[in-house]
């Protein structure tokens, strides 16, 4: 599971001068459960996920992810909480004169497995996301919603139990968006954990699940009905 208590998130800008993002905020997500996080441009969406992954640390309060919590967790155990945690951004971040078999099985590689073991992950994470028949195929030879099954390929490669995903679609066509928004409805069906942050109230409406807003420094938990 996953759980943010009383948390409190800044930053600190140039000027030495504290931006306070949350406040005091709590919620938890529950093993296999999906949920989208909304609000504004700069509300915070991208810090609540960040703070998943321990990229940014809350000021007060701890994040929770599975047995990691961010008070408690040391740098060195900072790779293995991220072996449990696939994370998608907006932009692609491909490696750009690798193959789509090559980019995946890179993180693989990366997490110290063999090349037996890699190849099977690698060829099981590109059936999953339909891609395996154009695993030769680099980057530029692969449409915008090809290179994002890509990522996703990537970031489930190593089994994670939660995926964080940050604007998976927002630089895709609207059909293509629904299509790679289906696709990662399909993983949590499958039994993955879904944070997913999104600008995009069509596709919360496509396909409604707990929506949790953030407004005014804090989250709460919205109807999409009413979006
Ligand atoms: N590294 C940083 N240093 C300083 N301020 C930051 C940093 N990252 C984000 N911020 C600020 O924190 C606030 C929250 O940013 P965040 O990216 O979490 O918002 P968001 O809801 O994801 O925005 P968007 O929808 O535009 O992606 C914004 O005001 C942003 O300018």
């Amino acid at each position: 599971m996953i759980h943010f208590r009383n948390i409190t998130a800044s930053y600190t800008a140039p000027n030495g001068e504290r931006r306070v993002v949350v406040e005091e905020v709590s919620f938890d997500i529950e093993r296999a459960e999906m949920a989208y996080l909304i609000g504004p441009t700069g509300s915070g969406k991208s810090t609540l996920l960040r703070m998943l992954y321990m990229d940014h640390f809350p000021d007060k309060g701890a994040t929770q992810v599975g047995d990691y919590r961010s008070d408690q967790i040391s740098d060195s155990e900072i790779p293995y909480l991220r072996r449990e945690v696939g994370v998608v951004f907006q932009d692609f971040q491909l490696l750009p004169d690798r193959s789509a078999f090559d980019n995946v099985a890179f993180a693989l590689y990366a997490t110290g497995k063999r090349k037996k073991e890699v190849r099977k992950r690698t060829i099981k994470a590109l059936t999953r996301v339909g891609l395996n028949h154009k695993r030769t195929q680099f980057p530029h030879e692969l449409s915008g919603g090809e290179q994002q099954r890509v990522v996703i390929a990537r970031a489930i490669a190593n089994d994670p139990w939660v995926l964080l995903a940050d604007e998976p679609t927002g630089n895709l066509d609207p059909a293509v968006a629904s299509d790679i928004q289906g696709l990662l409805v399909d993983l949590h069906h499958q039994g993955m954990t879904l944070l997913m942050a999104t600008h995009d109230y069509r596709l919360v409406k496509e396909y409604p699940a707990r929506t949790l807003a953030i407004m005014n420094r804090q989250v709460v938990e919205v109807d999409p009905d009413t979006l």
